[in-house]
C-alpha cells in the first residue's frame, strides 16, 4: 500500500510551477525528498499536509482524498518543521494543552518522556524556542499521537549533530513494524544515505526519480578521466560534466553503459546523494 499517492498534482506560482506530479510514497518505509533551492520540495509538502491547494490533480493521503477528507486523516500525520503554527506567547506545557484534545491517541506519558529525551522544559515559551528546540517540540507532539505517517520538511537542518544521530535512529524506530511511514525533506543528504530506504529527487517542479535509494546510488556512476575521453558523444553520457585543470568528473546515469564506453580508461565511483544534486543542476546550466 502507498501511504501517500499524487496523481497529476500541479501548482503554478507566478514564477514558478509544479509541473504534473504523479508520485507514490510507500508505506513502511523511510522517503527522503532531496532537490536543490527552489525545487518546489515545501510547496510539494503543504500540499500533501494540506496547507495549500492544488490548481489540478489529486492528493492521497492514508487512502483518503485530500482536501476532501482531510479532517479524517489529520489525526494519523505528524508534521515536524520549523515553521509550525504555534502560539509564541503560549508555553510548551500550555501549546500541548491546546493541541492534545485534537488527538484521539494522545499519549501524555509518552509526551514528557519525549520532553525529557529532548531536554525542553515545559515553562518555557514557544517564542523563547530556538529552531532547533521547535524541531524538538514539535517532534515530540507528532510521535505523541501514534502517528502513522510523519511528514518532516527539513527536520535535522536546525539541529546539532548529537541530537540529529538520536532523531535518525528514533525514525529508524518508528518504521520497525512496517506500517508507519516517513517522508522528509532535507539538504543534508548524508542523513538520508544513512535511513533512508527511497529518495524522490525534484528538480525544477518536476520529479526527476523516485526510486530505492540502492537501486539509484547503483543505476548512477561517477566517472573520471582524461579530457581527451570527452567527444560529442561521449558527454552525451553525463547528466552533468565538471571540468578541471587535471581533467574531468562527470556523472552518468547509467553505469553498465558507462563501463562498456570507458572501460579500464576512466575511474568509475558510486555517487553520493549530493552528487546527484550538484550534478543535475550543473548540467542545466551547461545545457541552458
Ligand atoms: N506563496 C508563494 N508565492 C509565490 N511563489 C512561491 C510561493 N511559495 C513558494 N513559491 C516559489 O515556489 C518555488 C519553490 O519553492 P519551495 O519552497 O517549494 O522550494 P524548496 O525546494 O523547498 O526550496 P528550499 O530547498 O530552498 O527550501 C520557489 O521559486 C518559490 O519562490
Amino acid at each position: 500500500m502507498n501511504a501517500i499517492e499524487l496523481r497529476n498534482l500541479s501548482k503554478t506560482y507566478p514564477l514558478f510551477k509544479l509541473d504534473q506530479i504523479t508520485l507514490d510514497v510507500k508505506q513502511g518505509y523511510i522517503t527522503g525528498l532531496i532537490g536543490p533551492n527552489g525545487a518546489g520540495k515545501s510547496t510539494l509538502i503543504s500540499l500533501i499536509t494540506g496547507l495549500i491547494r492544488p490548481d489540478s490533480g489529486s492528493i492521497r493521503t492514508l487512502g483518503k482524498e485530500i482536501p476532501a477528507q482531510e479532517v479524517n486523516v489529520k489525526e494519523r500525520i505528524g508534521i515536524v518543521s520549523d515553521e509550525c503554527f504555534y502560539y509564541e506567547h503560549l508555553t510548551i506545557r500550555e501549546m500541548k494543552s491546546m493541541i492534545a484534545p485534537f488527538y484521539k491517541k494522545w499519549d501524555e506519558k509518552q509526551f514528557n518522556n519525549y520532553l525529557e529525551q529532548f531536554e525542553l522544559s515545559p515553562k518555557k515559551k514557544i517564542e523563547e524556542l530556538s529552531k532547533g528546540m521547535k524541531i524538538k517540540f514539535s517532534l515530540a507532539i507528532a510521535l505523541s499521537h501514534d502517528a502513522e505517517l510523519l511528514i518532516m520538511d527539513e527536520p535535522t537542518s536546525g539541529l546539532d549533530p548529537v541530537f540529529r544521530r538520536e532523531l535518525l535512529d528514533l525514525l529508524a524506530d518508528m518504521i520497525q513494524d512496517e506500517t508507519r511511514s516517513i517522508i522528509f525533506s532535507t539538504h543534508i543528504t548524508t542523513d538520508l544515505e544513512r535511513i533512508a530506504d527511497y529518495i524522490t529527487f525534484i528538480n525544477k517542479g518536476r520529479i526527476v526519480f523516485n526510486e530505492a535509494k540502492d537501486d539509484v546510488l547503483e543505476r548512477y556512476t561517477i566517472v573520471k578521466g582524461d579530457m581527451k575521453l570527452l567527444d560529442a558523444d561521449t558527454r552525451r553520457q553525463f547528466v552533468g560534466i565538471r571540468e578541471t585543470a587535471v581533467g574531468f568528473e562527470g556523472l552518468a546515469d547509467n553505469r553498465a553503459e558507462a563501463e562498456r564506453l570507458f572501460g579500464h580508461d576512466a575511474l568509475l565511483q558510486r555517487p553520493s546523494l549530493e552528487d546527484l544534486i550538484y550534478f543535475t543542476a550543473k548540467g542545466e546550466q551547461q545545457h541552458a
